[in-house]
């Protein structure tokens, strides 16, 4: 079976998800495209010599079409909600690019309606569940190999932040990823944050705090803290370490090739995230169209993760802002998202 997709939104990472799902994925196939700003649908569908994909004039005509299967969307954070529950309410499955909805109300409306319509259809964006480094950290925690993990250290740079970007997109864009992979990672939830501002760079916008950091207690009593550098300069760089009882383990760097010359010994990093998660972008869109070609439950991040990711971004916001530990108050996990039993207090 082939499935047809459907994408909104056709900006950097639409056509990326595009570019992968046209030239490297097996299963499906993009048949349909929307955006706002019509050029840059046009552009999707030319750069990929996609001339049987149909151009439509907003997200809600996409996604009542009848020879769309399945909708991706890759537009504004604040347009997912629309599209999200629209797909829902017309039964198609849904690939939602990060955040699911920019409130956790809009998140928890989502949320509803998936369970009222009695069947998961919905996936989001997290990627970093796809990378092999960070499934190599969740396999050493749960074989327990480290033995109880106490302490978590990250660090999210990025060379440089675009002009627009603001003090609580480091917590709404950037953050985000690690608040959905570490929970995933040590099965446990969040209950407070705080946010710290250290001397701030010269190479940020006078707007922009940066570095900044974060740190998040889970109700297992594991402390998290996490650099968030969006003007670092040097690379995008990820890190994780992971401190347990009985050892430590760690995200390993990126695959490049060592250097021995003009009398240093190096190594190359990425500059872009695109590059950075490549593997993981390609796993997580595959995994999404092979669970649903072969009828299987989606297996990627849900709705409720999504809602999760949501309530802790407004609890880090606020903390940016109160400079005092904020709590993290979630509802009790539904039944339909497999309400698992968590990491014991
Ligand atoms: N998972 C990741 O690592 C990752 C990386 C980058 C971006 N993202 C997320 O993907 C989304 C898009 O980011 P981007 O970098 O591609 O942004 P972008 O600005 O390059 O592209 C967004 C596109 O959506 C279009 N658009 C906006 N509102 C629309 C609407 N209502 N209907 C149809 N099209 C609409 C815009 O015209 C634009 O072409 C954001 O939510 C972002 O957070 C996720
Ligand atoms: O939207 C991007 C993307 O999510 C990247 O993975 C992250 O590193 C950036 O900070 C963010 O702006």
């Amino acid at each position: 079976m082939t499935l047809r997709i459907g994408v909104i939104g056709t900006g950097a990472i639409g056509r990326d998800h595009i570019r992968r799902i046209t030239c490297n994925l097996s299963g499906a196939e993009i048949v349909a495209v929307t955006d706002v700003n019509a050029d840059a649908a046009a552009l999707a569908i030319e750069s990929y010599g996609l001339t049987d994909a149909k151009i439509y004039p907003d997200d809600l005509s996409l996604i009542a079409a009848p020879e769309v299967d399945a909708i991706l969307v890759a537009s504004w954070g604040p347009a997912h909600q629309q599209s999200v529950l629209a797909g829902i309410a017309a039964g198609k499955y849904v690939f939602c690019e990060k955040p699911l909805a920019t409130t956790a109300a809009g998140c928890r409306e989502i949320v509803e309606a998936e369970i009222k319509h009695g069947k998961k259809l919905v996936q989001v964006g997290f990627m970093r569940r796809y990378d092999s480094g960070y499934i190599q950290l969740k396999q050493a925690v749960e074989s327990g190999f480290i033995g109880e993990p106490l302490m978590i250290r990250c660090a999210h740079r990025n060379p440089s932040s675009a002009d627009l970007y603001t003090t609580d997109m480091a917590v709404t864009d950037t953050f985000i990823h690690e608040i959905d992979v570490l929970h995933w990672l040590v099965n446990d939830d969040y209950v407070s944050a705080r946010v710290a501002f250290p001397k701030k760079t010269r190479n940020a916008l006078p707007h922009l705090r940066d570095p900044q950091v974060i740190t998040l207690e889970t109700r297992g009593g594991i402390l998290i803290t996490t650099e968030i550098f969006v003007n670092c300069k040097y690379g995008y760089d990820i890190q994780c370490e992971i401190i347990g009882e009985e050892g430590i383990v760690r995200l390993p760097e990126v695959a490049g090739i060592t250097y021995r010359k003009d009398a240093k010994l190096g190594m190359n990093l990425l500059m872009d995230w695109k590059d950075r998660f490549i593997d993981s972008y390609d796993r997580e869109l595959q995994d999404f169209i092979d669970c649903i070609n072969q009828n299987r439950d989606l297996q990627g991040p849900t709705s409720w993760d999504g809602y999760v990711a949501a309530v802790t971004a407004d609890a880090c916001v606020r903390a940016q802002e109160s400079g005092q530990e904020e709590a993290i108050e979630l509802d009790e996990k539904p039944e339909f998202y497999g309400g698992v039993a968590l990491r014991s207090v």
